[in-house]
């Protein structure tokens, strides 16, 4: 399982350069903006240049509306930013349909420009707070929109979890259905050390945090700390050997 990071600016990216050895992509956003709110072209141009060079950048592109040509030129400019990773929250998608209308812009976009770059859909576990597509859904869309991953995170980050929306045995087909589509399967949303279990059991292939490597656990008031980074990669790597080794779950 990969760990994506995901730092608010060039100062915590700097953090992340620190515990590089422990993360394995480093994902600009916004958090004030939003779940998956976007940075500026420059902040992403600049922490592609402050982090090791073997260590994929990626950007979020945002919250995103049903606005296909809007979020399309979003998705290039990441990618010209530096970016190889493009995140896409589909967050004013209410149906499949939308979604990959948006997913298949977003895609030729950045495959245009980049075609080794991937692309994730991203749809929200708590999608029934605000009225978009079923976390479900986003494998499929993912899939016929032409894009190389599906992700879930949440969208109100109010303390509440992954797990608390859809909870392991959902994600865990979330997963098989990505995979069955040959796309990777990428889980989020204030997860914490003690997800790592499930998490590893279920075969997601990126996990994605920020709360949880924050000073507090706060992702909005404490910033990522290094030893945080190190500490979280410490436990996957210890649920990946249990796992590997056929250690009964405690968790
Ligand atoms: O892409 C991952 C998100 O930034 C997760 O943030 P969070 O762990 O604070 O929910």
């Amino acid at each position: 399982m990969l760990l994506l990071i995901s730092p608010d600016g060039v100062e915590e990216a700097l953090d992340c350069a620190k515990a590089a050895e422990h993360l394995d992509i480093v994902d600009v956003k916004k958090p004030d903006e939003g779940s998956l709110g976007a940075n500026f072209p420059w902040v992403i141009r600049e922490i592609r240049e402050a982090v090791p060079a073997e260590k994929p950048v990626s950007a979020t592109v945002g919250d995103v509306p049903y606005k296909p040509g809007t979020v399309a030129q979003a998705a290039l400019g990441a990618v010209v930013s530096g970016a190889t990773y493009i995140k896409v929250g589909l967050y004013g998608c209410t149906t499949p349909d939308q979604g990959i209308e948006v997913m298949r812009a977003v895609v030729r976009a950045v495959k245009d420009h980049r075609p080794e770059a991937l692309v994730v859909a991203s749809g929200y576990a708590d999608a029934h707070r605000i009225g978009c597509v079923n976390p479900l859904a986003l494998p499929d869309i993912a899939a016929r929109s032409g894009a190389d991953a599906a992700m879930l995170d949440t969208a109100v980050k109010d303390g509440s979890r992954l797990f608390d929306h859809v909870p392991p045995d959902v994600c865990a087909e979330f997963v098989r259905l990505a995979h069955a589509s040959g796309l990777l399967a990428a889980l989020a949303g204030s997860v914490k050390q003690t997800d790592l279990g499930p998490l590893t059991r279920i075969g997601a292939d990126i996990v994605g945090v920020r709360g949880a490597v924050c000073e507090g656990g706060d992702r909005n008031a404490g910033r990522i700390q290094p030893h945080l980074v190190a500490a979280f990669r410490a436990e996957m790597d210890r649920q990946a050997r249990e796992h590997a080794a056929g250690v009964p779950a405690v968790n």
